[in-house]
């Protein structure tokens, strides 16, 4: 049976600001099961983000409620529940890769071994083993992002957040990251939650793609891919990567305002 890990219920969320209320998610209702690769698609401003922000607690929804694996976000971030990637790597140019990985564990009061037997086997899960003493400005900008998943990973939480983590980065990069990225999930059997702007990169990585629409945001559509989970670059090229490809479209379509 499926287990739901995260489940978001009749959540809208309001900021209020100088320019009056910004509606920035409307009753959204979505379950996300363990295991599953969900994607979030839409349109500039439509609260892809803030979703996110509200599943990992750095924001609270006006209504409505959101757990994390049976527990509000609050609880689910004492307990380490998630990983979260941000847009831009953000690793502290003064340490080193290690040093930037082992930071957070550092501070929940590992213990050294600990630290060190966690930083290689985060750094193997990136394929970045042997950079671990290399400096972040050492490192390409995939590199950079790689090395911010594996401090995300550091934790060995069971969700992964990831706010549109290789949107700065070329195609080719990408889709590279996105295999690699397929085979993390793969071996380590997370949850992932994953913005994006990128058709291709939604339809490529997800079992399930949720589509939003602007003003407020809302979900326009929720797409089960029917593709296998086990996937290569490859498949971009068939009829039902195209199929799904369009189906996305339509939704995109259908939600935005052209204004
Ligand atoms: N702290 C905030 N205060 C006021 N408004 C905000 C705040 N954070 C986000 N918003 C607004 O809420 C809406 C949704 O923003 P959000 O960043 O979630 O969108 P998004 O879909 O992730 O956009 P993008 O793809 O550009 O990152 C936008 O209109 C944004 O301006």
């Amino acid at each position: 049976m499926n287990q739901t890990v995260i489940s978001a219920q009749n959540l809208s969320l309001t900021f209020q600001t100088n320019d009056g209320p910004v509606h920035a998610l409307k009753d959204i209702n979505l379950d996300i099961d363990k295991g599953d690769f969900v994607s979030f698609i839409g349109p500039s401003g439509c609260g892809k983000t803030t979703f996110l922000r509200v599943m990992a607690d750095l924001e609270t929804p006006t209504s409505g409620t959101v757990t994390v694996n049976g527990m509000s976000p609050a609880e689910a971030r004492m307990k380490r529940a998630y990983g979260y990637v941000f847009q831009a790597a953000g690793l502290y140019p003064w340490r080193t890769i290690g040093g930037n990985i082992r930071l957070p564990l550092e501070i929940m009061g590992y213990s050294r071994e600990e630290q060190a037997k966690r930083v290689a086997n985060v750094l193997e899960l990136v394929e970045l083993e042997g950079f671990d003493k290399k400096f972040p400005w050492q490192l390409s900008g995939g590199m950079q992002q790689r090395a911010s998943i594996a401090r995300a990973l550091a934790f060995d939480a069971d969700i992964l957040l990831m706010d549109e983590p290789f949107g700065a980065l070329d195609e080719i990069v990408r889709d590279h990251l996105n295999e690699q990225l397929l085979k993390l999930w793969a071996r380590t059997e997370k949850t992932i939650g994953f913005v994006t702007h990128s058709i291709p990169e939604a339809v490529f990585l997800s079992t399930k793609i949720v589509v939003m629409s602007p003003r407020p945001g809302r979900i326009a559509d929720v797409i089960d891919s029917t593709l296998p989970r086990d996937r290569t670059l490859d498949i971009r090229e068939t009829q039902e990567f195209a199929d799904i490809a369009h189906r996305v479209r339509e939704g995109l379509r259908a939600g935005h305002a052209y204004d």
